[in-house]
């Protein structure tokens, strides 16, 4: 593979203002294919609106992303699925009704047991494919450690159990690259470890890339293979963890965040 193979994702100059608000200012970067990218920076630097811009949420006033080298910017949410990036949502009320299994049973967009004419003429085909799926969620479950728990209902997982299904919702689409929205937050030190794990486990095992928002430097630290910091709107710095660690100009705009 050459350099440019090697790149999955690439953010180029993107903008985006809300009024006079410069919410994220001409931000650049590139995500590797197979390693896990840590975005961070102190609250308000723009990290959740260019995740937004990423997925689809947002069209940026300018810039360009690209996803295995096609323009995806201002594509609406479903098709930037559709290209493989996935990000993981918070469990709606909705869903927190529905046991664990069923969770993931309803990710997988047009199953042949919501088509009418498919489930009247080819019924031995509905009940494979459901065959199919069940045992994939399984797997899933299992590797994220919620199997025995997939006839509860979600409401009543923990808060760390429950961004441990939202990573398993995310892993039935299949998906080329996955978008981390805080994965750690809200959860205790034992099953922050077991998450960075999965996390690790996602890259090296599954192939699949991962680009995470996250507050907890530890876990950052820990997974990301390389970070991108962000402050007031624009790139800060990036490198490896070591070399993030050692900017003095990223500990300045995390102390001067604090002071604020
Ligand atoms: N929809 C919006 N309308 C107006 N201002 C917004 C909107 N979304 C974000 N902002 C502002 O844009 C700036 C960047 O916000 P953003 O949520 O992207 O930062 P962040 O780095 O994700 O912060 P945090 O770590 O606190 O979640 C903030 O000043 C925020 O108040």
């Amino acid at each position: 593979m050459n350099g440019q193979e090697q790149v999955i994702l690439s953010v180029q100059d993107v903008h985006k203002h809300f009024g006079g608000l410069k919410a994220v200012n001409g931000v650049s970067f590139q995500v590797q294919r197979g390693k896990i990218t840590g975005l961070i920076g102190p609250n308000g630097a723009g990290k959740t609106t260019t995740f937004n811009i990423i997925s689809g949420f947002y069209r940026p006033d300018a810039g360009q992303v690209l996803f295995n080298g096609a323009r995806i910017d201002g594509l609406p949410p479903h098709r930037v699925f559709h290209h493989g990036l996935c990000r993981t949502f918070q469990i709606s009320r909705e869903l927190k009704l529905m046991t664990v299994m069923e969770n993931l049973l309803l990710v997988p967009a047009g199953q042949k047991g919501e088509n009418l004419f498919a489930s009247w003429f080819l019924p031995g085909q509905v009940r494979a494919q459901e065959r199919t799926l069940r045992a994939k969620a399984l797997e899933i479950l299992e590797f994220v450690g919620l199997a025995h728990l997939q006839n509860e209902y979600a409401a009543g997982l923990s808060g760390g159990q429950k961004r441990l299904l939202e990573l398993a919702r995310t892993m039935m689409a299949d998906p080329q690259m996955v978008l981390l929205d805080e994965p750690g937050a809200g959860v205790n030190p034992t099953l922050m470890r077991r998450i960075a794990g999965y996390i690790r486990s996602l890259a090296t095992d599954r192939g699949i890339t991962v680009l995470l928002i996250e507050h907890d430097m530890d876990l950052v630290m820990n997974v990301c293979d390389w970070i991108v910091v962000m402050s007031s709107g624009q790139k800060l710095a990036e490198g490896t963890p070591d070399q993030v660690r050692q900017n003095p100009a990223v500990l300045e705009a995390y102390l001067g965040g604090q002071n604020r």
